[in-house]
């Protein structure tokens, strides 16, 4: 079942090690179809240099298993939200990757400082609030999954536009329309994470990208006759001239 999604899905995981965004197994990838309603995960705690993509677990959009014979990723449930509630995503990420979750256990949304983070991202990737002692001690995954979609609700926040956050005293969770695209933004996250850090050692001063900067950047690869789009993630700056 979904063998093509389960081979998109073991390849989109298997970039996590390689564009070392996780540690150990400090992550995740997920896929779905959403004609199925079904979506593919990697089974929890398995080792990266271990994972085949027969591993990979179905599960249907009540976060239910459908095929497989792991246990799926803890996140489960987290990923279950955003695909019912963001229904034009394609791919969610999972990582403990350093500089986004040091923004993340700071409880600091991730600026946006200049063209490289407003390439990908239309705005401040933002941090969630705390989930309370109640979520965490009920049902901690999906009500991360809840607190993304509040964050968003809250801030009015389009998830397309912005397709990451990071939750507080967690870590980053990225989406996108495909898998990997989901892991393309993760990457880019944690980028640009890292250089915020670093541009915020330097100077106190006001540094956002004004928002003529952030709309020609973002526009011009994301809006309507954009030359290059998000399904060309991997191949950032091979834009074909008409
Ligand atoms: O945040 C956590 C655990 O606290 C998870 O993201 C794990 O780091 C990955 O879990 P599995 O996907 O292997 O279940």
């Amino acid at each position: 079942m979904l063998e093509d999604l389960k081979q998109e899905v073991y390849e989109a995981n298997m970039r996590l090690p390689k564009l070392n965004l996780v540690t150990f197994t400090w992550g995740n990838v997920s896929g779905i179809d959403r004609e199925k309603g079904l979506f593919v995960i990697k089974p929890s705690g398995v080792d990266y240099e271990d994972l085949k993509p027969s591993d990979m677990v179905v599960v249907n959009l009540k976060g239910e298993v459908v095929e497989g014979t792991m246990n799926p990723s803890s996140d489960t449930p987290t990923h279950t939200v955003l695909y019912n509630k963001f229904p034009k995503i394609g791919g969610i990420v999972h990582t403990h990757s350093p500089w986004a979750v040091s923004f993340a256990q700071a409880g600091v949304a991730v600026p946006a400082l200049g063209t490289t983070h407003a390439d990908t991202f239309y705005g401040d990737v933002p941090v969630s609030d705390a989930l309370t002692k109640e979520e965490i001690e009920s049902a901690y995954e999906a009500n991360t999954g809840e607190v993304i979609v509040r964050t968003f609700e809250e801030k009015h926040l389009d998830p397309e536009a912005i397709p990451a956050i990071l939750i507080r005293q967690h870590g980053p969770f990225t989406w996108g329309a495909t898998a990997d695209k989901a892991v393309y933004n993760a990457k880019v996250l944690e980028a640009v994470a890292e250089m915020d850090y670093h541009t915020l050692q330097l100077t106190r001063d006001d540094c956002k990208v004004p928002q003529y900067l952030l709309d020609k950047h973002y526009y011009r690869k994301h809006g309507e006759g954009a030359y290059y789009g998000q399904d060309n993630a991997k191949s950032q700056g091979h834009a074909k001239r008409s």
